[in-house]
């Protein structure tokens, strides 16, 4: 069974292809590219994989194909003001622990017994809130603003104990900062991973408990203490393995659309992508990437400039970058250093992640002249184009390449990969 989604499966010829191009393996097929095309070693790209008889496209026509039928006919595609809804990045939220149940005071009573003793029982515990990261939690849309945990039960006769209130866990995503005013006091970057937001209070004591050689009849018995209460902002710093980092309108968007099922809002002005989005590409044996298309940053980002720090502090988690350039602007060049600048003075060694630099808009006239110069400077370059799809195929193998490189040097260092 393919899981190849259905719109792809029907693109007639383009059918097999993309299955074929994912089952082989990316060395595999850049091996046999050499024997189908004779200036191979000069410039791979794939579209030329196919024998002459083939359109050069047909690869990435699948794609591009793929991206255009995710709009449900007759329904207008969400703008990004709709689409930014799910994507919640921070929340203020009111925790409180659950009440401890109350002790009680009374007697043992029980015919021709006068003297039964104490026998009040203490209340149970207040149960916890706790955070839990869950993977499959992707934004903290769904976290409240408030929480409270259940309270224990009062205790009773006969020395019974209350039950304590049961553990309140509320699922954030995978990557979430917690702050308590601008301290971190805890970082969830592993799936299961826990954090007691709030403690509930102690059972208060019957007053079976005060029984002492003293006083062998104590009324004392004592309220079950209230829950912690706390206020805490959740961040969440997008973890994702790739993430697309560009000036705006460099089409980032676009190329999340071309290669995922994410759909981003496009449009011709700067910043239309206001909240990031992740965008899955899905290769054979259930191998998942996870890439996040991250609103433009300009120059001075690092100061607050533009939109900012807040979405510098997503890049921070990606595990490999891909550096998205206009090809069309002149000196394209700039646009990598100005970028390795940012994320290099928003914090040392950012801009030195695994990266791959990805020329789009290759399909426009003036495009192709800049793309020689800009390999000069900043050696490969995959030159696309996520309107026409061309060359897509490209960064889909370096995508995956990518990911084994981080999966094996994860595995080596005795730690878990990022599973999506
Ligand atoms: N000709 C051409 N136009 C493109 C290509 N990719 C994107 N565009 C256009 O460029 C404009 C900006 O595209 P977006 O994908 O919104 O760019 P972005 O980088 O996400 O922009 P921000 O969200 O503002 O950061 C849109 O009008 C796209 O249609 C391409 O490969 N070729
Ligand atoms: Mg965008």
């Amino acid at each position: 069974m393919s899981f190849w989604p259905s719109c792809c499966r029907r693109t007639c010829v383009g059918a097999m292809i993309p299955v074929r191009l994912f089952s082989a393996s990316s060395q595999t097929l850049l091996e046999g590219l050499a024997q189908w095309t004779p200036s191979a070693q000069a410039s791979l790209r794939p579209c030329r994989l196919l024998p002459q008889q083939a359109s050069p496209r047909m690869l990435s026509v699948g794609c591009v194909d793929h991206a255009k039928r995710q709009e449900t006919p007759g329904k207008k595609p969400l703008s990004e003001k709709k689409l930014k809804r799910y994507f919640v990045d921070h929340r203020r939220v009111l925790v409180r622990g659950g009440n401890g149940g109350s002790g009680v005071s009374c007697f043992h009573s029980e015919p021709r017994k006068e003297f039964g003793g104490p026998d009040g029982g203490d209340g149970g515990n207040g149960g916890h809130v706790i955070l839990r990261a869950d993977q499959q939690v992707k934004s903290l849309s769904s976290v409240l603003s408030q929480y409270q945990g259940f309270s224990g039960e009062d205790g009773g006769r006969k020395n019974c104990f209350g039950r304590s209130g049961a553990m309140l866990f509320v699922r954030v995503p995978v990557g979430t900062l917690v702050k308590e005013g601008s301290e971190v006091v805890a970082d969830l970057s592993q799936r299961g991973q826990e954090y007691i937001a709030a403690l509930g209070g102690a059972g208060g004591k019957g007053n079976r408990f005060f029984l002492a050689n003293d006083n062998r009849a104590p009324v004392t018995c004592t309220p079950g203490e209230p829950g912690q209460e706390r206020v805490l902002h959740l961040e969440l710093k997008t973890v994702a393995h790739a993430g697309m980092v560009g000036f705006p309108n460099a089409g980032k968007s676009s190329l999340l659309r071309a290669i995922s099922n994410a759909k981003p809002a496009v449009a011709s002005y700067p910043f239309t992508t206001l909240k990031p989005h992740v965008g899955i590409v899905h290769y054979e044996g259930h191998q998942q990437v996870a890439v996040a298309d991250i609103p433009g940053i300009i120059r001075g980002a690092h100061q607050d400039k533009g939109l900012g720090l807040s979405f510098l502090r997503h890049i921070e988690r990606c595990r490999f970058l891909l550096f998205i350039v206009d090809l069309s602007l002149p000196e394209p060049w700039t646009q990598v250093e100005d970028l390795k600048y940012e994320l290099e003075k928003y914090q040392e060694g950012l801009s030195e992640r695994p990266h791959v630099v990805v020329a789009n808009k290759i399909d426009l006239p003036q495009a192709r002249a800049h793309l020689p110069q800009l390999q000069d400077h900043v050696g490969q370059v995959i030159a696309l184009s996520a309107v026409t799809g061309e060359n897509l195929e490209q960064l889909l193998l370096h995508l995956q390449v990518l990911h084994r490189a981080y999966v094996e040097a994860e595995l080596k260092r005795g730690s878990q990969p990022l599973r999506w």
